[in-house]
């Protein structure tokens, strides 16, 4: 595993040590902390207050979140990723982060609560503001809460920001809300509590060749095992090529017509477009679920069936890159 990395975007470079012996000393700092999975609205705030205090107090803008390959928090245990690994680094560019320190669960679950702050949040991260949700755990056993946080922060001489929930609809929210949304195929709302469509970076890999003989070509792209679980069907969709948003319309499952497996694959006909997409890294925003996976008795019914499925999202998939305008 590489122990730093560097991404292009945001407000300059943005850094990522994915270990804390790694992690130099940092500048001095406002600190957002959280795993932050699927970095929704919620997310957002508290990551926004600590870019924004960062701005005012002339600190570093960083986030400490983590990686689960090696153990979980047991009230994340078996809930799949909202987005993958390298699109939280790539949002959080976005928002204006310059700092992320993303170490495996298992590099600090054993760390006291005093420990964590002391050597990671202020020595490593630089922390001198720390911002946070208000049920943020932290320490062994998830020992410390809110109580002891402002505690340390005091004793320490660290300013804390525990930033209030985010309603939507009246309800907190949660990464638990946005998965049971995704299951369940609902995808717009996820979008709402996301702010943003549900999407995918991923690479582009070789199918069966079959797509463009039957007059929709799809880039198959696979889920890491991590991911979350989505409704099987198929979905008005929006790709992102060379930094243009195109009209599409995706197949999330096990493609049941022409195959026989359990590996989840999302294939995505972009409506319009021609070119070799192989091996690249495309994105893919789900905007509305059209109906169910299904077995045709004909690969000419299934030919047949896309073309409607293509004609139905257009103005769906049209509407949203009117809105989004890019
Ligand atoms: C919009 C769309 C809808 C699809 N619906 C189904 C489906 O209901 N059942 C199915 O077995 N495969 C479905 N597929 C997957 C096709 O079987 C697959 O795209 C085709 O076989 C081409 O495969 P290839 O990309 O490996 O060449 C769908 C694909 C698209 C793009
Ligand atoms: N409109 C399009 N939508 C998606 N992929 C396209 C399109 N036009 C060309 N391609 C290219 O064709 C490939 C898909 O062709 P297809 O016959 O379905 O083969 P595969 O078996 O690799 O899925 C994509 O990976 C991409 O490189």
């Amino acid at each position: 595993m590489y122990a730093k990395a560097v991404y292009a975007g945001g407000v300059g470079p943005l850094e990522v040590f994915h270990t804390i012996a790694q992690a130099a000393a940092g500048a001095p700092a406002a600190v957002a902390c959280g795993y932050f999975d699927g970095l929704h609205i919620g997310h957002a705030a508290v990551v926004g207050r600590a870019v924004q205090r960062a701005r005012e107090e002339g600190l570093c803008a960083g986030v400490f979140t983590f990686t689960r390959a090696g153990g979980s928090p047991e009230r994340k245990a078996g809930a799949g990723e909202i987005v993958t690994e390298a699109d939280k680094y790539a949002i959080l560019d976005a928002w204006g982060v310059q700092r992320v320190l993303a170490p495996d669960f298992s590099e600090f679950h054993n760390l006291e609560p005093e420990a964590f702050f002391d050597e990671v949040l202020v020595r490593r991260m630089g922390a001198r503001v720390v911002c946070c949700g208000a049920d943020f755990r932290f320490g062994r056993a998830a020992a410390g809460g809110a109580a002891l946080l402002e505690k340390l922060c005091a004793s320490r001489g660290v300013a804390l920001e525990i930033v209030p929930e985010v309603l939507c609809g009246g309800v907190r929210v949660s990464s638990t809300r946005i998965r049971e949304m995704l299951a369940a195929g609902d995808v717009k709302e996820a979008g709402r509590l996301l702010g943003r469509a549900f999407g995918y970076r991923l690479t582009v890999v070789h199918g069966k060749r079959l797509g463009r003989t039957i007059d929709s070509p799809t880039i198959n792209q696979r889920f890491p095992k991590s991911f979350v679980r989505l409704r099987h069907g198929v979905y008005a969709a929006a790709a992102v090529v060379d930094g243009a948003l195109l009209p599409a319309v995706a197949n999330i499952g096990l493609r049941p017509t022409v195959e026989q497996t359990d590996a989840v694959n999302s294939e995505t006909y972009i409506i319009g477009f021609s070119g070799d997409l192989y091996g690249r890294q495309i994105e893919v925003r789900l905007l509305e679920f059209l109906r169910d996976e299904q077995k045709f008795a004909s690969v000419d019914a299934l030919r047949a069936r896309i073309q409607a499925d293509a004609r139905a999202s257009v103005p769906i998939a049209k509407a949203y890159i009117e809105k989004t305008g890019k």
